[in-house]
């Protein structure tokens, strides 16, 4: 199969979809790997080591698009790579089509097949291609708010662990799943005082052994974040539905219930976020003010750090993605379920319950678009 890989083209985005190992490993399995000239350079990647890997490197994204049979990206297809793609071409990506209608209507309208590396499951029930990304994500939210914070920045001008005789910030993580879990190891790390909330009780139980009274753990309801809305210095919102749309769980009347300068870290904005008052930043301008409240909403944080979270993300996609080249699309998805359950887009039809659902687009069951 030949396989494509363009340079990403959102703003600040500086990893890559394949690497030079994954490249190699594909050439090996007897595919054509093309690569945009320049792709891998923000990752620490040159022309000449996808060149010794066996990929051909060309000049431009249009290129990319007109000769591969599946393109395999980071982002969500821009507006401009949208337009390049076609019938019966595979598209393997972070796509989070919940909250985007626009992308959800060009990727139905141009007949391609589109498999979301966020929708992709494993047996332990969990997003083995989402993980490599929330682990950096999670990481970087208390390092992002804890900038965010100073005072240049608008927000509160409390450090995060404090100093002796001054109390240490008061974090409250909501959602202690990937995300969340290195998020509180991050911020514990720093000396915050953190409170992780979750509405699975398992989770709860497992950060509670795992953290040994180092953080405090609270079941997630409206009242429970409401209480602790006046104490917090920082909220970092790290919930997740698979697919679906993320769960308001701040509303702006709640902001004048917080201390001027607080700081919200909305990791979950690119499943459209979980505080009513977020909207997608990027690394070039990732803060802005709400009544006083400082929002940090960088739907791709792991893109400041390109170079390990390519390397990451890599490790996780080469296995699927040979497996798509190998065997094609539909056999690949038919013999594992888990990739089946990647499956958003096909030739036309919405294929993913939870966007139908948030987007009020019918769905076709993918068992029968593999069926067809
Ligand atoms: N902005 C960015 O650059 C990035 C964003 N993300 C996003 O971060 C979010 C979290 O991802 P993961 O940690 O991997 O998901 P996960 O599935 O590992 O964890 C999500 C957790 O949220 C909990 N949850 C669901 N509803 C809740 C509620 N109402 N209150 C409290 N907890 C609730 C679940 O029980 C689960 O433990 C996702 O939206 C993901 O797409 C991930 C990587 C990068
Ligand atoms: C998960 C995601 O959207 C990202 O890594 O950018
Ligand atoms: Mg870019």
């Amino acid at each position: 199969m030949k396989i494509g890989c363009p340079k990403e083209i959102k703003p600040q985005e500086f990893r890559v979809g394949v690497t030079p190992n994954a490249a190699r490993e594909a050439v090996a399995h007897g595919h054509e790997v093309l690569i945009e000239t320049g792709a891998g350079r923000g990752a620490g990647f040159e022309d000449s080591d996808y060149s010794e890997a066996g990929a051909h490197v060309v000049d431009t994204a249009e290129e990319v698009f007109a000769t591969a049979e599946m393109i395999v990206k980071v982002k969500e297809p821009q507006t401009a790579e949208r337009k390049m793609l076609r019938e019966g071409q595979v598209l393997f990506t972070y796509l989070h089509l919940a909250p985007d209608p626009d992308q959800t209507h060009d990727l139905l309208a141009s007949g391609c097949t589109a498999i979301a590396y966020e929708t992709v499951t494993d047996d332990r029930g969990g997003l083995p291609l989402l993980a490599p990304m929330s682990e950096v994500a999670g990481r970087l939210a208390p390092q992002s708010g804890a900038w965010a914070l100073q005072k240049a920045n608008g927000g509160s001008g409390v450090l995060m662990g404090g100093v002796p005789g001054v109390r240490p910030a008061n974090v409250a993580i909501i959602g202690g799943g990937v995300v969340g879990t290195a998020a509180a190891r991050v911020a514990v790390g720093m000396g915050a005082n953190v409170t992780v909330l979750d509405r699975s009780i398992a989770r709860l139980s497992y950060l509670d052994d795992v953290f040994m009274g180092r953080l405090t753990t609270q079941f997630s309801d409206k009242g429970a974040v409401a209480g602790l809305l006046p104490d917090l210095d920082m909220v970092v919102g790290a919930v997740l539905i698979p697919g679906a749309a993320a769960p308001k769980l701040i509303s702006r009347d709640q902001l004048s219930t917080m201390k001027p300068g607080t700081v919200l870290v909305d990791v979950a904005i690119d499943q459209g976020g979980c505080f009513e008052t977020s909207k997608p930043t990027t690394h070039e301008n990732p803060i802005y003010d709400v009544d006083g409240i400082v929002h940090y909403c960088v739907a791709n944080m792991p893109g400041a750090v390109a170079r390990t979270s390519t390397i990451a993300l890599g490790n996780a996609t080469m296995p699927f993605m040979l497996a798509l080249a190998d065997k094609g699309w539909k056999q690949a998805c038919a013999d594992d379920p888990h990739l089946l359950n990647g499956l958003n887009v096909h030739a036309g039809k919405l294929t993913y319950y939870a966007v139908g659902k948030a987007l009020g687009i019918d769905v076709t069951s993918p068992q029968l678009v593999i069926k067809g």
